[in-house]
């Protein structure tokens, strides 16, 4: 039997605390599984004394988490306090440079600083692993860099913010705004302490600049994600994009493309048989397609204890196994800097607008449209008993500036009674 992988875990908060609660209970499994036992030496957060629901006894304590991952007696240190930068970013170096294996599931702090910490890891031979910053319990970080190796990555996307995924399908589910259920998830626990982490989309582009920097040899680069949040879908959106037959999802994209690297995070309109338009509540899914194995889906529990501690346990599990691999799937001195694309891909386009009802007016936009080389798929226009009609319009296939400059025409039209909406649809 080898020695005990003996641990530091700074943070007992959600994730902390579930993984100490999984060594605890499932140490006889580990032990069979690993051929060794996973043990923790110290453990530190900002206070000592609050009762965490589990037993601590037996830990050493740790007011100061950089003294932990510094400790002589850990061999891993388990960085569960999140945060950008300060004590999170301070005690993962410290750890790094006492030449001791890091585990964390801190998506911002790799988002930004990914890169740096990797070059502090794989210089000094040791591992930086983060299977829980991605889509909580969803192994996509090992499904990327080990199960996908041998395939050339195309496009990876998906849902990866429970938080907006709740919010927008109890939005279509109740009929309310967004208002009331962003009241809603807040009193039920849901969103991050600053919520904008969640609604301004910012939490899922983390995730998106790391999964895009394993698919694509390139540095993380979140400065380049083209990034917008739910805080403008409206109801009368998430009503008109299902009678066209789609759903409204805080959709991830990252892909390659002959202009760069394009990723984006932004509400986007799905079908809804699709496996994203059918994905309901807080449920991560993130899709992967390579040249040789096609697309694939992966579809669970993208936060909590149980799933996100999971994730924590197989890095701890990888590191006592002995694996030793790349932070990115590749050695990060190998890895380019990102050049973000200058435009989108073309897509079709969902336009939601309401015009003036007056002769001529859908006559007009179907010109500032068709002048822009934006060619019209379907159309839709609603009884009304006021002067303004709703409209709908799915266009062909088009690229963004095309859409823009029909958009600045359309304001010069007079037949506007309001802002039009304009939403990509995404193919799936
Ligand atoms: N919760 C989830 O579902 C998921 C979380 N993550 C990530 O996991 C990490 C942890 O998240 P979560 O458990 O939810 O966070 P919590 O807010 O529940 O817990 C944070 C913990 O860190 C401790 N802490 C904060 N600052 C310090 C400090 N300066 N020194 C020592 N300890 C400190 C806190 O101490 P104290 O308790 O005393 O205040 C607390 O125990 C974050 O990076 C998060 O993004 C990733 C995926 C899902
Ligand atoms: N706020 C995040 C937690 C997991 O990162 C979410 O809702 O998905």
């Amino acid at each position: 039997m080898s020695e005990p992988l003996r641990l530091g875990i700074a943070g007992l908060g959600t994730v902390g605390v579930g993984v100490v609660r999984i060594i605890r209970q499932q140490a006889a499994l580990l032990e069979a599984r690993l051929g060794r036992k996973i043990t923790i030496s110290a453990v530190s957060a900002r206070s000592k004394d609050r009762d965490r629901g589990v037993s601590l006894s037996g830990y050493d304590w740790e007011n100061d988490p950089i003294k932990l991952a510094t400790r002589d007696d850990i061999d891993v240190f388990v960085e569960l306090m999140g945060g950008e930068d300060g004590p999170a970013k301070d005690a993962t170096e410290a750890a790094l440079k006492a030449g001791k294996q890091v585990v964390t599931a801190n998506k911002a702090m790799l988002a930004i600083h990914g890169a740096e910490l990797a070059e502090l890891a794989e210089n000094n031979g040791l591992v930086l692993r983060y299977e829980a910053a991605v889509a909580g319990g969803i192994p996509v970080i090992k499904t990327l860099t080990e199960g996908l190796a041998g395939n050339q990555i195309s496009r990876v996307m998906g849902v990866m913010n429970g938080s907006c995924n709740f919010i927008l399908t109890r939005m279509e589910n109740s009929g309310k705004t967004y208002e009331e259920i962003f009241a809603e998830a807040d009193g039920l626990g849901y969103l991050e302490a600053d919520p904008q982490l969640d609604v301004g989309g910012i939490d899922a582009a983390h995730k998106l600049a790391l999964l895009a920097a394993i698919a694509f040899g390139t540095r993380p680069d979140f400065a380049g994600i083209q990034l917008e949040g739910i805080e403008r879908v409206s109801i009368d959106d998430i009503r008109a994009a299902a009678d066209m037959g789609y759903k409204i999802k805080l959709l991830g994209v990252a892909q390659k493309t002959g202009r760069g690297l394009e990723q984006r995070m932004q509400p986007c309109l799905v079908p809804d048989t699709s496996p994203l338009g059918q994905l309901d509540g807080g449920t991560n899914m993130v899709v992967i397609e390579g040249d040789a194995v096609g697309q694939i889906v992966l579809r669970g529990p993208g936060a909590g204890e149980g799933p996100t501690a999971s994730a924590v346990m197989s890095d701890i599990c990888d590191i006592a196994r002995g694996w030793r691999g790349p932070v990115f799937g590749q050695p990060v001195a190998s890895l380019q800097s990102a050049v973000a694309a200058t435009s989108q891909r073309p897509a079709a386009y969902y336009l939601r607008m309401t015009l003036v009802d007056k002769p001529g007016a859908m006559a007009k936009i179907a010109t500032v449209l068709g002048d822009a080389g934006v060619s019209i798929n379907r159309m839709r226009q609603y009884e009304h008993t006021d002067t303004n009609a709703p409209v709908l319009i799915v266009t062909h296939k088009t690229d963004r500036a095309s859409l823009d400059r029909a958009l600045c025409a359309m304001g010069t039209t007079g037949v506007l009674a309001a802002e039009p909406v304009a939403l990509r649809i995404e193919e799936v």
